[in-house]
């Protein structure tokens, strides 16, 4: 006769057993092989990622169900952690592939478990973070883990723009299986232990003879200075999960709602004396515009989002009396702060990501105009820039523009006038706003006077001046309304915030559309 109380222990040691062999993953000798330099184990990054004791786990006795050549292959969990928890106090869901069980790799059922989070996040309106660490399709699998797949990028893309979507890149992600990340709104890489590539280095030398390493292909170098696949770099697991969690704090949790104003000491009126000093009136010599983005935010923090990658335009996350804002200034440092087709896909994708998530845009601008060249022209500098020209107007959230210094031509239309839908537009004393510089200028509208004056130079010399008297100001633009006001570089960071206060309950409707067609 079984006594019911010792029928109750065994259920629970049953269960408890089988929760161990779940949670040791790959086994031992695999764990131990995972953390060899300094990786953590899928698990391990959960704890790191949520705040602690608040991870709930889904999905936890999930089995394969791969047929014939998965036959009396064990894979624990199905080679992918998956649940809730929270950050900051705020819920998100998570995905953790497990390399130790079958490399991570990806089959039918471990797609199940990552689409259950990530519908349950869409219903919830909850940030989807995904933790990649996998061999890829799962080949045992076959045309199933394609569909896996199929079924991930699916809600990747349906989901985009509702709730926002993090992919951490902490090792191998190879193959078809890179689109999951490529179609997420952030991709955070660690720096020696990670790679992305379509086709890796062995096909790449049977194909095209090239020699290269995983690094050298597509290690997280690569991807966030040459290729801009990817947002940000860091040194290691911890950090890359550290930086999700900051990410993270300047978004909303979806679309419907604001990013969360964090408190602050720093005083909506401190005076920006600072950039007196950092603002050199000579229009020809640069000046550091992280030093001014620095002084004007709260307690000079900002998140730089693809810093390694198409300097001459900066974009990225601040504050300003608490409130998140995104940020995209040009560089005079780099390439003299012009456009070109990086610089335009960078700016245009992060001002529909702000747009997306209800994230107020502050535009500084200082722009002589798009990069003149052949090869700029060729590899469609035109299709690039309009990306820009489109996302501004697109975008209804607050749009402060203020123009620091120089803006011309094409270029001052697509960071953002007054035309192309800027809901204030600010400029220094220090701006000037014309159709190209004084001396390009003299040389097209005065080139038959230069040429028939009986001494050239002085009359060019003569007419640049005239013309910079003319237009290398605000007064010209403020005097027809395409500039609000010419304010003192001092009080720059209270009227920002009084401004962006004024718009914070914008609304700005669009025609109806199924969706917009921007130029890609
Ligand atoms: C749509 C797509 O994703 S297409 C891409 C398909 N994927 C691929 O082509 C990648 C194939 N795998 C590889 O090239 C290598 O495994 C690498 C480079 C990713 C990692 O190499 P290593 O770190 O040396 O790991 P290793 O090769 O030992 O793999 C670890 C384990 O995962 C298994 N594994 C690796 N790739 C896969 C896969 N795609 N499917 C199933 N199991 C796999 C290995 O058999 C090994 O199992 P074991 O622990 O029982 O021995």
């Amino acid at each position: 006769m079984t006594q019911p109380g010792i029928e109750l222990q065994e259920l629970i040691a049953a269960m408890e057993q089988r929760r161990a062999k779940v949670e040791q993953g790959g086994g031992p000798e695999r764990l131990k092989k995972q953390k060899q330099g300094g990786k953590l184990t899928a698990r391990e990054r959960i704890e790191v990622l949520l705040d602690p004791g608040s991870f709930l786990e889904m999905g936890t006795f999930v089995e394969h169900r791969g047929g014939r050549l998965m036959q009396g292959v064990e894979a624990p969990g199905e080679g992918v952690v998956t649940g809730r928890g929270t950050i900051d106090g705020r819920q998100v869901f998570v995905f953790s592939q497990d390399f130790t069980v079958l490399g991570g790799s990806l089959g039918k059922m471990n797609a199940a478990k990552v689409t259950k989070i990530m519908d349950l996040a869409a219903k919830t309106g909850c940030p989807v973070i995904g933790l990649n660490d996998s061999a890829g399709a799962r080949i045992q699998e076959g045309v199933d883990s394609l569909s896996g797949y199929g079924e991930i990028f699916y809600r990747n893309a349906i989901y985009s723009g509702a709730i926002p979507q993090i992919s951490a890149i902490l090792g191998p992600c190879a193959g078809g299986a890179v689109y999951s990340p490529a179609l997420t709104d952030f991709i955070l890489m660690s720096e020696g232990s990670s790679y992305m590539f379509i086709t890796g280095p062995e096909v790449i030398k049977s194909v095209t003879r090239e020699d290269v390493t995983f690094d050298q292909l597509g290690g997280a170098d690569v991807h966030t200075r040459k290729s801009g696949v990817a947002h940000l770099e860091y040194d290691g697991d911890e950090a890359v999960l550290r930086g999700v969690r900051d990410l993270l704090g300047y978004l909303p949790q979806n679309a419907h709602e604001k990013a969360p104003a964090l408190p602050t000491n720093d005083p909506a009126t401190r005076t920006t004396e600072k950039l007196l000093e950092i603002v050199v009136p000579d229009q020809r010599k640069p000046y550091p515009m992280h030093d001014v983005i620095h002084e004007l935010v709260d307690d000079g923090t900002f998140l730089e989002i693809q810093p390694g990658w198409a300097k001459n335009i900066i974009v990225g996350f601040a504050r300003l009396n608490g409130e998140s804002v995104g940020i995209v200034a040009n560089n005079p440092r780099v390439m003299a702060g012009t456009l070109n087709i990086d610089a335009s896909d960078k700016a245009a994708r992060f001002i529909r990501t702000c747009d997306c998530y209800n994230i107020p845009i502050l535009t500084l601008v200082d722009v002589t105009g798009f990069l003149p060249g052949v090869a700029q022209e060729h590899a469609g500098i035109i299709r690039h820039g309009a990306k820009m020209l489109y996302a501004y107007a697109e975008a209804t959230v607050p749009k402060i523009t203020l123009i620091t210094r120089k803006s011309y031509g094409g270029a001052y239309l697509a960071m953002n006038s007054r035309d192309m839908g800027a809901d204030v537009v600010y400029a220094w004393p220090t701006a000037a706003v014309a159709v190209m510089g004084a001396e390009g200028a003299a040389n097209i509208v005065y080139r038959r006077e230069i040429q028939q004056s009986e001494n050239p130079d002085a009359t060019r010399a003569q007419k640049i001046a005239e013309y910079k008297d003319a237009f290398d100001n605000p007064y010209v633009a403020a005097s027809k309304g395409y500039i609000d006001d010419v304010i003192p570089m001092e009080d720059t960071r209270r009227i920002l915030i009084q401004t962006f206060e004024m718009l914070r309950d914008k609304e700005e409707a669009r025609p109806y559309k199924k969706h917009g067609n921007i130029p890609l």
